[in-house]
């Protein structure tokens, strides 16, 4: 409890003052004003977060964190429980989805098992496991409140470990076969939605099951009812390890300056744990892509988050933060790179 409440204590406010220095840069820059939309706004708020006009963000990482669900006895999925194990060491091996990207990118790929339902034994993956998967939120809570803490401050000190070792952007992913149903949970309780409104397929489910899924989802809401004003509360009783280990990511990049893009449905239901329990962390996420699954715009709206592009995708793992690592870096390299109207001798 007490890394989290120093973590918490630590968040503060955009720095206004390099704010409006870049402002004031990207609107005299060879262009005219206000023609590379939020791309400008996103340079506004890299300096506003890293107190930095001209900042970098040459130096990535996108943290995976794995996990597993006691829901997923519900059968509120299409996969086998065992791939979260098999596909964790994947990550250490640089063969998956999200390690394309970062690779193409040229970011990092950081593991964690925190709470795979089998022992996970692989020398890349960092062994921060709290319990052999959550207990089935459908019966009861998925975590007791202390575990609830436990996952976000494993969130944070991996995060600080990065940040230690100079990571100046990073990224949140996950693998767990189960997860969008606390995610969509997550979105139910925080946006006061019928759970029908908010469920997807996930990783495939077939439509007929989405009835099934949705109600599963309204009975640990019954069951638990999570307080919506309380993130841990909500976290311990419908979220997920893995769901807390990003939350706390997010709130150790905000506490230290560091910009942090989050990925798809369960980035976006993490992060809507993460400001519940400290609003201002809001400033200091980079939201990426519209997750196709059916509550990704939902969650994404409940955080005032505008997407930065909309392609389909609904794989996880980190993978769209990757992606829009390339538009994080370009917003730097617009700043740096480009010269003013005047520099160039145009009056308009
Ligand atoms: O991030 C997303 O937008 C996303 C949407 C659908 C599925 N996933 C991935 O698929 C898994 C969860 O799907 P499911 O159907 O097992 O709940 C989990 O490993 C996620 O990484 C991820
Ligand atoms: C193969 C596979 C890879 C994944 N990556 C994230 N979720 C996943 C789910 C499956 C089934």
């Amino acid at each position: 409890m007490e890394k989290l409440k120093q973590t918490l204590e630590k968040i503060g406010e955009l720095q206004q003052e390099a704010m409006e220095k870049t402002r004031k840069r990207v609107d005299c820059l060879i262009k005219p004003p206000g023609s590379l939309g939020r791309l400008e706004d996103l340079a506004v708020q890299l300096a506003g977060i890293t107190g930095n006009p001209y900042p970098t963000v040459d130096n990535r990482v996108i943290i995976v964190m794995s996990a597993d669900h006691g829901v997923y006895k519900e059968g509120i999925a299409p996969n086998p429980q065992i791939i979260t194990a098999i596909q964790t060491p994947n990550f250490a091996k640089g063969v998956t989805g999200v390690c394309a990207f970062a690779k193409q990118s040229g970011a990092d790929v950081v593991v964690v098992d925190i709470g795979v339902a089998v022992d996970v034994d692989h020398p890349g993956v960092i062994n921060r496991k709290i319990r052999y998967g959550t207990g089935n939120m459908a019966q009861g809570p998925a975590m007791m409140r202390e575990e609830a803490v436990q996952s976000l401050e494993i969130g944070i000190e991996i995060a600080e470990e990065q940040i230690r070792r100079g990571k100046n952007l990073i990224g949140t992913g996950e693998m767990g076969i189960g997860n969008t149903t606390p995610s969509a949970a997550i979105v139910a309780v925080m946006g006061n939605y019928d759970p029908r409104e908010v469920v997807g397929i996930g990783a495939g489910l077939p439509l007929e099951k989405l009835d099934h899924k949705a109600q599963v989802i309204r009975r640990a809401i019954e069951i638990n009812q999570p307080n919506p004003k309380d993130g841990i509360d909500v976290l311990a009783k419908v979220g997920g390890f893995e769901i807390g280990g990003m939350a706390g990511t997010m709130l150790a990049a905000a506490a230290h300056r560091v910009p942090v893009v989050i990925d798809g449905f369960i980035s976006t239901a993490a992060a809507l744990i993460a400001c519940a329990i400290e609003p201002k962390v809001k400033n200091f996420l980079i939201p990426s892509h519209c997750s196709a699954e059916k509550g990704g715009k939902a969650a994404l709206d409940l955080l005032g988050l505008q997407p930065m592009f909309d392609m389909g995708l609904r794989l996880g793992e980190g993978s769209g933060a990757a992606l829009a690592f390339h538009f994080v870096e370009a917003a730097t390299y617009m700043v740096k790179e480009m010269i003013t109207l005047e520099e160039s001798g145009i009056t308009l």
